[in-house]
Parts: structure tokens; sequence; C-alpha cells
């Protein structure tokens, strides 16, 4: 039998004005599962995911997580209940350390609040945990300095490392390798395959390039309108009409264009229209 579901959605909507940007998307997660989100510009991904972690408020429908209805919770309870969003480096502390950066993600998942002075033992015991993450995301060499003085790739590494310290059920990325160098990014998405390994904790991944997708995901889900389009295993939705056209941009709508007739004799001077 599958694992229950860690997080779902039912009906899950929200309008913008006369648009609907999520359209009564139904869609389970499960626990130990990499699912990627993908769709063309504007299909409405990211809102899906703005409504999942608490950004904006549903106009209808639900978010369940770990069984639980979280619809109306706030974005706050929702991290605390295990949601865990890369926030593109928005959730970092640019004046404080790396270390203490990941020390107060840590000490926040112990339910101990941001504090920066805390018991001499307690600190310890913070202190090396959060070493050992950094040296999991390949920034134990930088711990001491401080976020504003990072790469961007390593900012995005330090994010990782703090989703990791609030050890959440579901991790949520939305593009994460976005701005980063050519040899950055493998490093942030071996760290990605690193959390799947991982027993147990669900990963969305809103990402546009086939590659990484392909590399990462177990399966993937397709948002066409704000509405579900298709949902599946990697190899049959590439291979689906609708992700032909979002990403190869035919048009199924309109009919398979003719083949250009052959001229002839009756067609003298005229050039076949392509
Ligand atoms: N706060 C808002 N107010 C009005 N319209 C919005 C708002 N947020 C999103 N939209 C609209 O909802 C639709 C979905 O946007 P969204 O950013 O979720 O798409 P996306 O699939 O993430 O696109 P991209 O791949 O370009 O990031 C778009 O038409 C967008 O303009």
């Amino acid at each position: 039998m599958p694992p229950a579901p860690v997080l779902e959605t039912h009906g899950l909507t929200v309008r913008f004005g006369g648009h609907v940007a999520v359209d009564a998307v139904t869609c389970a997660f499960a626990p130990g599962e990499l699912v990627a989100i993908v769709g063309p510009n504007g299909a409405g991904k990211t809102t899906y995911f703005n409504l999942i972690s608490g950004q904006i408020p549903a106009s209808a429908g639900t978010v369940m997580l770990a069984g639980r209805d979280i619809t109306r919770a706030s974005a706050s309870s929702r991290t605390r209940a295990g949601l865990g969003r890369a926030f593109q480096l928005t959730n970092l502390f640019p004046n404080l350390t790396v270390r203490e950066n990941v020390r107060l993600a840590c000490q926040a998942r112990l339910g101990r609040g941001f504090r920066l002075f805390s018991l001499a033992s307690d600190d310890r015991e913070l202190t090396a945990e959060a070493e050992a993450i950094l040296a999991r995301v390949r920034l134990a060499s930088l711990a001491g300095q401080t976020v504003a003085a990072l790469s961007h790739g390593d900012q995005r590494k330090l994010e990782v490392a703090i989703l990791i310290a609030l050890d959440p059920l579901v991790y949520m990325f939305d593009e994460p390798t976005a701005g980063m160098s050519a040899d950055e990014a493998p490093v942030v998405l071996d760290l990605i395959a690193e959390l799947k390994a991982d027993a147990g904790r669900a990963i969305l991944l809103v990402e546009h390039k086939m590659d990484v997708i392909g590399k990462l995901a177990d399966r993937i889900i397709v948002l066409h309108n704000g509405a579900l389009a298709a949902d599946g295993e990697p190899a049959e939705v590439i291979a689906s009409d609708v992700v032909q056209e979002a990403y190869l941009g035919r048009d199924l709508t309109e009919p398979a264009p003719e083949p250009a007739p052959e001229p002839t004799p009756e067609s003298t001077g005229e050039t076949p229209h392509v």
C-alpha cells in the first residue's frame, strides 16, 4: 500500500479579480517522493506554492499537512507544523554569520524561538549541529563569514542548510538554481537529491529545466492555466501532449499544419507557403 500523503490540496483555488490563477487543484504528495511542478510562464506554479505555504489565502479548497487542515493557518504556523519553503534568500539574516543563521534555525526547530544568546551547554550542542549541517551542504569552511559576503550560490546552499535545520515534513523549492553559475547549480541539485534519499520527506520542486527534472523527479505534475493538466511518471508526462505544447510551443487547439503542396505546373511562379 502506498504511504499516506503528507501533504494534500483539495480543490485549491485562488481568484485575483476575475482571473483564476489556481483552479481547483486536487493533488497529494507522499513522504519520500520528489514531485516536480511544471507548466508555462503564468501557469500558476508559484501561486500554488504560495497557497500551500500560506503567503496568500485561498479563495476555495483546502490544504492538509499530515492529516491536519492548515488552510486558514498563518505562514509561520505552517512552517512550525512542518512546511519548509526556500524563499529565494529572504529568510536569511545577512549581517549574521553562516553558522549563526543555521543555529537560529536549529533553535527554532527545538521550539526555543530565535535567540542569539542561550545557555553555554545548549550553545555547544547547537553549534555542533549547525556545523554538521554546514558540512553536509559544503559550507563548513565559510561558517564564520557573514551571509552578506557569500556568493549567490553559497547563499542558496545556506538556505538549504536552514531548511535541513528546521527538519520539515515537506521541502518546497521554487527554481532552486535560478541565477546560479554552471558550477554552483549541480551542488544544490546534489543536495536536493540527497534530501530525497533521506527517509520520509516529500519534496516539491518548481523547475523549468527538463534535464534537472528528468534527473530528480519521481513524478511530475503539470499546471496549465491554473488547473492540473497532467500528473504521472516523468517519462509519460514529458511525452504527453500538454508538456509538448507547453515546452515546444505546439498549440494543440490548432489542427496540425498541412504539408506544403508540391509545386505543380498550374502553380507556375507561385512560391509554396510553408
Ligand atoms: N497577487 C497577484 N495578483 C494578481 N494576479 C496574480 C497575482 N499573483 C499571480 N498572479 C497571476 O496569476 C497567474 C499565475 O502566476 P504564477 O506566478 O503563479 O505563474 P508561474 O507558473 O509561477 O509562472 P512563472 O513560470 O513565470 O514563474 C499569472 O497570470 C499572474 O499574473
